[in-house]
């Protein structure tokens, strides 16, 4: 097990580019198996998840070179379908959710697709409902073993159709979309998700010769094509990233530069850390966080209520950020209600900020009641375990914050997600040390 020793309390100052974004890496990796042709991606960020999906390409047979940092390209020519039933792949394809979406590629190109139940964060519930009732409409052929927890899908021929997703479910949707493209006929997917990963997934399945229509609402129409080719495509900086540094700047009362950080694909993102009262300036492609040296105040809704933050599929605020808001609303002045409506399990982190001193209220699994220090109280340091990435990475930041040494262990979550976060985080002067 993993372990960062932070020492907190120092003010950070500088600039920091955010990674490639690694929920669309994810999409985007499983979109190479669509072609046999070469597939180029630049962007993708150097992380655990996404180095786990690469070999994984590899081990299914995938041709993949290097060309630089970051950008690597990739040759489906010559997949060794019989991998898929191997023990190496029962074991390996479980070590990151983002593996579920092999099977929409794979069941398109090759009629069959296989995995068994994903990893990925433990924060309730993740069924796969949606992804697997989406194959099934196509015309595909569900099996599963409980026993083995390892799930199939087979087909001789994909045929379009119209579907009303269960829910807008992020995954379960660029898996539909990847098998309906070389589907026969027309398929219409509606209630998808439609998060910027999503638009980049469809962007560069048309660039490949798909025809999707709707990129980037929540009605997709897509005429199947017979086969698909190569291209180039770029990924976007990562959108959780990027909230978690302005989390940090605030928390540390820094004066930070985040780089070129894609604004308008931020969506409700620099709204919701206004509304707790951070001052974001646009400059350029660039955020700027002035040093918030008097603190930050929670706004009220305007009829005078408590300000709820919750989370909603896109356009909505992702809920993969409102643990670090909870973390940034301890030391805010004014009072918050988080409401964590996705996951079940994500809000039990708090009790290690109540070890360090935060007055936070959980009222149930799904919502929490953030009453602010204003500064008044730092958080004190303490010993901690990440549950999960997120909480984390909201973790390190109130260790950031805190007076004293903290530490953190189990950070194999974090760098799940985060590249090279503790070289990125030195640099601009946070003092945190890989034990
Ligand atoms: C690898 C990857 O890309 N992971 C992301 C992806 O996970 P993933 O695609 O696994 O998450 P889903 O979008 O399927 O759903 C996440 C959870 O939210 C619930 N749900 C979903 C849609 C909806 O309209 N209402 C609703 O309540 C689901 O029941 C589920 O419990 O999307 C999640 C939701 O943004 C993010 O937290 C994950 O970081
Ligand atoms: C929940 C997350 O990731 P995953 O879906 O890979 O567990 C996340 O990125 O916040």
């Amino acid at each position: 097990m993993g372990t960062f020793k932070i020492e907190g309390g120092h003010r950070l100052s500088g600039e920091i580019t955010p990674q490639g974004a690694k929920n669309e890496a994810l999409q985007i990796l499983c979109a190479v198996l669509l072609t046999p042709e070469r597939v180029t991606i630049n962007n993708i960020p150097d992380i655990v998840d996404v180095n786990k999906l690469i070999a994984l390409l590899q081990d299914l047979g995938v041709k993949v070179q290097k060309e630089k940092k970051g950008s690597y390209s990739f040759q489906a020519d010559e997949i060794d379908l019989d991998y898929l039933q191997s023990a190496k792949f029962k074991e390996d394809g479980r070590g990151l959710r983002g593996s579920i979406m092999l099977v929409g590629p794979l069941l398109a190109r090759f009629g069959k697709g296989y995995i068994p139940k994903p990893g990925g964060d433990k924060i309730g519930r993740r069924r796969l409902d949606t992804h697997f009732e989406g194959f099934i409409n196509l015309g595909a052929k569900f099996r599963y073993n409980r026993e083995e927890h390892f799930y199939g899908v087979e087909a001789e021929e994909l045929k379009g159709t119209y579907m009303l997703l269960d829910e807008a479910s992020v995954t379960g949707t660029a898996n539909i979309v990847m098998a309906a493209v070389l589907a026969t006929g027309k398929t219409t997917i509606y209630n998808a998700a439609c998060e910027p990963y999503l638009q980049q997934l469809c962007k560069m399945l048309n660039r490949m010769g798909a025809k999707i229509s709707g990129v980037g609402s929540n009605l997709l129409e897509i005429e199947g094509v017979k086969e698909l080719g190569g291209t180039e495509h770029t990924m976007l900086p990562d959108m959780i990233e990027i909230g978690s540094w302005i989390g940090l700047a605030a928390m540390t009362k820094s004066e930070l530069t985040i780089k070129n950080v894609s604004w308008d694909d931020l969506g409700q993102i620099p709204t919701i850390f206004r509304k707790l009262g951070i001052t974001i300036e646009r400059k350029g492609d660039d955020i700027f966080i002035p040093e918030h040296s008097d603190g930050y105040i929670i706004q009220n809704f305007i009829d005078g209520s408590i300000l709820t933050i919750a989370d909603a599929p896109w356009p909505g605020l992702t809920p993969d950020l409102l643990s670090i808001i909870l973390v940034v609303a301890t030391q805010a002045k004014g009072e918050v209600l988080i409401h964590q409506k996705m996951f079940e399990s994500r809000l039990f982190f708090v009790d290690k900020l109540l070890d360090m001193g935060a007055k936070v209220i959980l009222c149930d699994p799904h919502r929490a009641t953030v009453i602010g220090h204003d500064f008044k109280s730092t958080l004190k340091a303490t010993t901690m375990t990440s549950p999960d990435i997120r909480a984390g990475v909201s973790l390190l930041i109130a260790a950031l914050s805190a007076k004293g040494t903290s530490i953190i262990h189990n950070i194999e979550q974090i760098d799940r997600g985060y590249e090279d976060i503790d070289t990125r985080l030195r640099a601009i002067g946070a003092k945190i040390e890989r034990l």
